[in-house]
């Protein structure tokens, strides 16, 4: 569904990413893994269409995207969250949720105006698909609260809502359990294999958590220094002498 062949990113003379490859597959959950600054969210940004890479190309079924605006990405079905919580603190929960599909479907500001019929059906819609993501996460009892005001598991566990009221075939989590604690943790766990098993979408996981990774993940890539250090299963990748030495390095 997805590759990305031979990324590279450039910034002045430093290449943060050199030579990336990775692929995701349909029902697949797949990890990033690497020491810190190895250049993980550097890819992420250039697959989510935050960066324009420098080298290389991305490939979602087939035709390259690289270099798109994020928005055009996301409306082919690739969202993401954020490494650090980014939602409207001062917007209720359910208003974060209506705001992102009003972004996402690209509302025309005139049927709103005038509440056409088809635009009720679709804010009825937009409410439907929010109230369900809400009960799915947990924060129904929550939907009229400040966003700001909440939890930060709780404030992580809407930006995924955020993301699947969208309906998105690749969602991107970037270190979604930075922060969080063993129980929200494990939450978290069943919620992205969830995401996976019942609703049929693609994760591609930036995580240090490695028992989350290595539980989840159906492959995983490391990368070290911007470039490819292993792919794999979570018992190849583990075993692998490389990926033990570049972590060893770290500590
Ligand atoms: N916009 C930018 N301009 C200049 N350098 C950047 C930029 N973004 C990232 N870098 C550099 O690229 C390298 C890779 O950073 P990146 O954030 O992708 O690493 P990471 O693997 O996600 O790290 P961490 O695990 O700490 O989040 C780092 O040396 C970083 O300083």
């Amino acid at each position: 569904m997805l590759e990305v062949q031979n990324l590279s990113m450039r910034f002045g003379g430093l290449l943060a990413v050199d030579q990336v490859s990775l692929d995701v597959r349909e029902h697949e959950i797949v990890s990033i893994i690497g020491p810190n600054g190895a250049g993980k969210t550097t890819v992420f940004n250039c697959m989510s269409g935050f960066y324009r890479p420098t080298g290389g190309k991305i490939l979602l079924d087939g035709k390259e995207i690289q270099g798109k605006p994020d928005y055009r990405i996301s409306r082919l079905g690739l969202v993401r969250t954020f490494q650090h919580v980014r939602l409207f603190n001062r917007m209720t929960v359910v208003e974060n949720l209506m705001v992102a599909q009003h972004r996402h479907l690209n509302t025309n500001l005139l049927s709103g105006l005038v509440a056409t019929p088809n635009y009720r059906a679709r804010e009825q819609k937009a409410l439907d698909r929010a109230s369900y993501w809400l009960e799915r996460v947990g924060l129904q009892e929550l939907a009229n609260r400040d966003a700001g005001n909440l939890a930060y598991g709780q404030q992580r566990r809407l930006e995924i809502a955020r993301c699947m009221v969208t309906e998105p075939r690749l969602l991107m989590l970037d270190e979604p359990a930075a922060g969080l604690n063993p129980a929200e943790t494990r939450e978290l766990n069943q919620l992205i294999i969830s995401l996976k098993e019942d609703y049929n979408v693609s994760v591609v996981l930036i995580e240090h958590d490695m028992s989350l990774v290595m539980d989840i993940s159906d492959r995983i890539n490391v990368i070290s220094q911007g470039r490819p250090l292993a792919t794999g299963t979570p018992e190849e990748v583990r075993n692998n002498d490389e990926v033990i030495k570049a972590y060893l390095g770290e500590a």
